[in-house]
């Protein structure tokens, strides 16, 4: 997809209450959605998160107020409705021309997806029949397939094995890299800490911006390490700067292995993805073994 410039979806005044009589869920919302941006919303349980990605992705509308620039959007809803009479493909692929894909592209597309999140072997089986995880791939899936403009996760991750969690970060860091916008809610303030351009607390029926992610400071140098086995051009040295000061050391087959604080390990994911001419990341996990004490920096300085 070409990179988007200058394309913003705007709320004004947007307010949205349930029913004639129901309180005001969500009052006076105005918030720029900027193209190429990855926006976290936060908030109390029943504080009106879920509320706003449905006007955000588009399948709900304001009570009050104005909703304006639609960019092409896909959703991941909070419960996804399992019992559809399709098989994984079936469904994936009815979804994909929906989004305006040619049937061959869409198949071929979903199968790339569910290969991607560990659910090929599930392509044939009835969506009724899928576990919740496989199931929740598959909502995922469905998001991703066309290459959408912005993408609204509401609680993707949950009920997601840790690769498939894994799968998802990188899935988001390539859509924000290639001129995307990524909404997302998640109860784990960990998730794609460090990365997020913008954060936005839900509290009282307004949504305030927060201040920039504090998780993305030093603490972090402690704490779970990420390790990112990544290609690049023959001979070509790793991109000035990458974000969370990576030790770096050779990987295998001529890969380097970068190991960063996991809070940092979008942020860097992104930095990889977007390098011209971009690197190509073979692996991510989890560090094993002792964290950064025992380490020897040998990266680039943080920038
Ligand atoms: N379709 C609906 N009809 C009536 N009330 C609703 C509906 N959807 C949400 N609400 C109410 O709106 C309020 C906000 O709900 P919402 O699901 O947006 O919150 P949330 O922050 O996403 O919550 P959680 O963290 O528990 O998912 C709650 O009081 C909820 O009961």
């Amino acid at each position: 997809m070409p990179r988007q410039t200058g394309q913003w979806m705007r709320l004004d005044g947007v307010g949205r209450r349930y029913g004639l009589r129901g309180p005001w869920v969500l009052r006076e919302v105005r918030l720029d959605v900027p193209a190429g941006a990855l926006l976290r919303v936060e908030g109390a349980n029943g504080s009106g998160k879920s509320t706003l990605l449905r006007l955000l992705a588009g399948i709900d509308r304001p009570t009050v107020g104005r909703i304006t620039g639609r960019p092409r959007t896909a959703y991941v809803p909070e419960r996804f409705p399992a019992a559809l009479p399709f098989t994984a493909a079936g469904y994936l692929t009815h979804l994909g021309r929906v989004h305006g894909l040619r049937t061959a592209e869409a198949s071929g597309r979903a199968a790339e997806w569910l290969a991607r999140f560990g659910a090929a072997g599930h392509a044939r089986t009835p969506m009724a029949e899928l576990s919740k995880g496989t199931s929740q791939k598959v909502a995922v899936v469905q998001a991703l397939l066309a290459d959408p403009e912005l993408l609204v996760l509401d609680e993707a991750w949950t009920g997601l094995d840790p690769a498939a969690r894994d799968v998802l970060d990188r899935a988001v860091a390539e859509r924000v890299a290639a001129g995307g916008t990524v909404v997302f809610v998640d109860h784990d303030p960990r998730r794609l800490a460090g990365a997020a351009d913008g954060r936005f607390r839900v509290a009282d029926g307004h949504l305030r911006p927060e201040a920039p992610d504090a998780t993305a400071d030093a603490p972090l140098q402690a704490g779970p390490r990420t390790v990112i086995e990544a290609e690049g051009p023959p001979g070509a040295a790793p991109p000035a700067d990458l974000p969370g000061a990576p030790d770096l050391a050779p990987g295998p087959d001529g890969t380097l292995r970068l190991t960063v604080p996991a809070a940092h390990s979008d942020a860097l994911l992104r930095t990889l993805l977007t390098a011209r001419p971009p690197w190509h990341v073979r692996a991510v996990t989890a560090a094993q073994g002792p964290g950064p004490d025992a380490a020897v920096p040998g990266g680039n300085p943080r920038p």
